[in-house]
């Protein structure tokens, strides 16, 4: 019987199963399938999904996402504030400002601390990527899909994809509380025309400074919370002139509250709460 130390985090309800892998050492054929066993309510632990956090070549970590249907994500804005959290608890960093590579690249973290402890941290989630080829979506090539007619089992829609290293569709709707999550979430995810598949934004204008969001994530279905989706979603409002560049938006998710701007000078900052709910020995 093998075994492993996990500490489970969250960000704004959006869980994962982290392990720190200068510790831990796991085979890299089984780290999909053990995704998938230990975010299972009944016979794991239970999670959105797994993390790791390895040794980098470029930073002083590396951030590895895995979805609990074991599909491996680009990127991850909950668990960039929770890796930022749990390496700089545990000296991974000696600075409150770091870098952390993802597989779409590096980002910038800054913690705050209270007692030694890391409550809040924002991070410099880099440029939204917008073209149609960068999202990916198969279609016309386009430098960006803004209010997009987008028909879906005989429905008509209009979409806004971005990128945040990884694949986001924005729909908008009038009262969030009906938001279609369960019938054209797990049918959009899939659909063809998404390559890589996609995570799916249902957003409610509330002002040009707020927004109310739910999600259902490529991969897991629907979460708490989405820090991706989240600058996705008010990068898709500014394009759609529902909000402003460099002013900062409150995301109300599921879970609290994210606050996103996208600065002029292109890039999105994220900031929000990173959780440490428990430690234990995993074994498989
Ligand atoms: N399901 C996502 C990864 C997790 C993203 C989300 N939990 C976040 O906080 O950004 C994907 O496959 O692209």
């Amino acid at each position: 019987m093998r075994s492993f130390q996990f500490t489970k985090m969250h960000g704004l309800g959006n869980n994962y199963i982290y392990v720190n892998m200068f510790e831990e050492s796991l085979e890299e054929n089984e780290l999909s399938q053990l995704s998938v066993q230990v975010s299972d309510i009944h016979t794991g632990i239970g999670s959105d999904g797994m993390i790791l956090i390895c040794p980098s070549d470029i930073a002083p970590v590396k951030m590895r996402i895995f979805n609990n249907d074991g599909s491996e994500g680009k990127n991850c804005g909950n668990g960039l504030r929770c890796v930022a959290k749990y390496a700089y608890e545990h000296g991974l960093v000696q600075e409150t400002t770091f870098q952390i590579e993802t597989l779409s690249g590096c980002v910038e973290a800054e913690v705050e601390v209270e007692n030694g402890k890391v409550f809040n941290v924002t991070v410099d989630m880099g440029q939204p990527r917008l073209s149609s080829k960068d999202i990916p979506i198969i279609m016309e090539e386009k430098e960006m899909i803004v209010a997009e007619p987008f028909e879906v089992e005989g429905e008509k829609y209009s979409i806004t994809t971005v990128s945040m290293g990884n694949p986001h569709v924005i729909f908008y709707v009038d009262d969030i509380s009906k938001a279609p999550l369960t019938t054209l979430g797990p049918v959009v995810e899939k659909d063809p025309r998404f390559p890589e598949g996609v995570n799916v934004e249902f957003i409610e204008i509330v002002s040009n400074t707020e927004l109310h969001f739910r999600v259902w994530e490529r991969g897991s279905g629907i979460t708490q919370a989405c820090g991706t989706g989240a600058c996705a979603a008010v990068v898709a409002s500014v394009l759609n002139g529902k909000t402003h560049k460099n002013e900062e938006t409150v995301v109300h998710l599921a879970g609290g509250d994210l606050f996103i701007t996208w600065t002029e000078d292109g890039t999105v900052k994220m900031r929000g709460p990173a959780a440490t709910i428990c430690t234990g020995t995993f074994f498989y």
